[in-house]
């Protein structure tokens, strides 16, 4: 039989929250740029928010193939949860919905068997966190394959702490240090910086479920690049013993200035006010402040961090969400006007847009929650890091991105916190000090500044034609191709009921 790329259709399907569905989107766009019938499935609340993306991808010239999106109702009511909580962002200070929510994941399974048995999909690719897709999938004899938006690194030191029981000997909270057993560099963490599951047995149970289900899959998909962890791309194939295809960083799949701008959600400030003030700065002289999509400054926690960005004497832009008022009811007292309205530095109230300021020459570090898509997109566009992890894997991330990687140093946050949850404040003096050793003149600045460039340019070819992450998406690909030919689509009629 003659199939091509063209006539594979691949199905992609984000956990519900901003960090999962950006790379997703992008890596479907991937996908389309090779040829490939790529449909986004998501729930009618999180629409709006990715319709966008897909209408530019579809516009620009870029798609071998145009995507589209289809719908699943978004199980509410049989999770006892509220109207308008589709999105994980919106549960977050609520840990009873946070639990809903996650119910309501898994009973996404109906309605998902449903339209993996109307659209005929060759593939598909689902969150990590949504393990009942892999049920379905089995059930139908549809290849699922995991997409994971987190960093190899990440997954093997979690796999060494599984496999070891390390956390069974290191009382859960406390500050002692542990070494991570048989990764392939000697990689130390404070229990305080993992997050304490022992007293929430269902959140506990859940990530058990993902796990088997990881297990159980056709492969995993990840947003990284083989250059960028060559160490931990071979643990976890070999020693983790996982399929993988690294086909990031999916963020660069992103060419022209509107993909850029709009990614993820329309940008509070104009992209073009944005890049104006940021011309009016030296190439290299400006810090980026930004914490993720999830998180939300406290306001003495933006108060410091203003009197650190002052007292470091540094250009900067800041991001902060969901605080009302005026700027001055928030800022330290003068602020507003001796420093931004010198043009000193600039606020993004809301959404950022993240990736065109990154990648402008007058950005040279990078304050960040070690987000693993935002340690990427520093990554790509060659900017050192000022390293403040909140919760998740974040300060996994950190380990990769100041000591494996060495291109960060931390701001010396060593307390895991949840995203809604009360953390110690870091004070301005130490984010002076971590800003200035990053945007500073010495050597080990430079040498910083020297090695991100060089990832950067490793990121770009590992994503272009002949580069690792292209053969990657390549070989998937074909492989479906081969897959398909072998077992045809006929199947599907006659699939068992779901
Ligand atoms: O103003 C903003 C804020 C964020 N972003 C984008 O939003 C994404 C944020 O992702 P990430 O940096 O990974 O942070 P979170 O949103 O906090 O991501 C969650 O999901 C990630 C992927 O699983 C995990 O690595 C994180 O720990 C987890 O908090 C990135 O693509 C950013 O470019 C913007 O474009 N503008």
């Amino acid at each position: 039989m003659g199939l091509s790329t063209q006539d594979l259709h691949i199905l992609f399907l984000p956990f519900m929250a901003p960090g999962h569905i950006i790379p997703t989107v992008d890596l479907a766009k991937l996908f389309a740029c090779r040829g490939v019938k790529a449909t986004i499935l998501t729930t009618p609340g999180n629409a709006p928010s990715i319709q966008p993306s897909i209408d530019h991808a579809n516009d620009s010239c870029s798609l071998r193939h145009p995507m589209a999106l289809s719908l699943l109702p978004f199980p509410a009511a049989e999770a006892g949860i509220p109207p308008g909580c589709e999105n994980l962002v919106v549960t977050l200070n609520n840990h009873d919905i946070q639990l809903k929510f996650i119910k309501a994941m898994e009973l996404l399974r109906q309605p998902f068997a449903r339209v993996l048995r109307e659209l005929l999909p060759d593939a598909v690719v689902s969150d990590y966190l949504l393990s009942s897709t892999q049920d379905v999938a089995a059930e139908l004899a549809v290849p699922r394959l995991v997409f994971h938006g987190m960093s190899l690194f990440y997954l093997c030191a979690s796999h060494s702490i599984d496999s070891f029981k390390v956390l069974e000997s290191v009382p859960p909270g406390g500050a002692e240090s542990f070494v991570l057993p048989s990764l392939p560099h000697r990689i130390e963490m404070q229990r305080s910086q993992i997050w304490d599951l022992s007293k929430m047995p269902e959140m506990a149970a859940f990530f058990d479920r993902c796990k088997n289900s990881e297990e159980r899959s056709y492969g995993v998909v990840a947003n990284s690049y083989y250059e960028l962890e060559p160490d931990y791309a071979e643990h976890y194939r070999k020693v983790v013993g996982r399929r993988v295809w690294n086909v990031g960083p999916v963020s660069l799949c992103n060419r022209n200035e509107i993909e850029k701008s709009r990614r993820g959600d329309e940008t509070s400030m104009d992209c073009n006010q944005c890049l104006s003030w940021l011309n009016t700065n030296k190439p290299g002289s400006v810090v980026y402040v930004c914490f993720g999509s999830m998180y939300k400054l406290p306001i003495a926690q933006i108060r410091e961090i203003a009197l650190g960005l002052e007292a470091s004497d540094t250009p900067f832009i800041l991001v902060v969400r969901g605080v009302r008022g005026n700027d001055a009811d928030w800022l330290p007292e003068g602020f507003e006007e001796e420093v931004v309205g010198r043009g000193k530095g600039l606020i993004i109230r809301g959404w950022a847009p993240q990736i065109v300021i990154l990648n402008h020459e007058a950005v040279g570090g990078f304050v960040t929650h070690c987000g693993w898509n935002s340690c990427l997109e520093g990554v790509s566009a060659g900017v050192p890091m000022i390293t403040w992890p909140m919760f998740a894997e974040q300060f996994f991330n950190e380990r990769l991105i100041v000591e494996v990687l060495k291109v960060g140093v931390g701001v010396g946050v060593k307390e895991f916190a949840r995203a809604g949850a009360e953390r110690r404040v870091v004070a301005g003096e130490e984010i002076r000090r971590a800003v200035g050793r990053v945007m500073g003149g010495g050597e080990e600045a430079e040498e910083m500044r020297r090695r991100a460039r060089e990832l950067a340019e490793m990121a770009r070819r590992a994503v272009e034609e002949g580069g690792s992450s292209y053969a990657d998406v390549g070989e998937l690909i074909e492989e479906l191709i081969e897959r398909r030919k072998t077992t045809g689509r006929e199947w599907m009629g006659s699939a068992e009921q779901v």
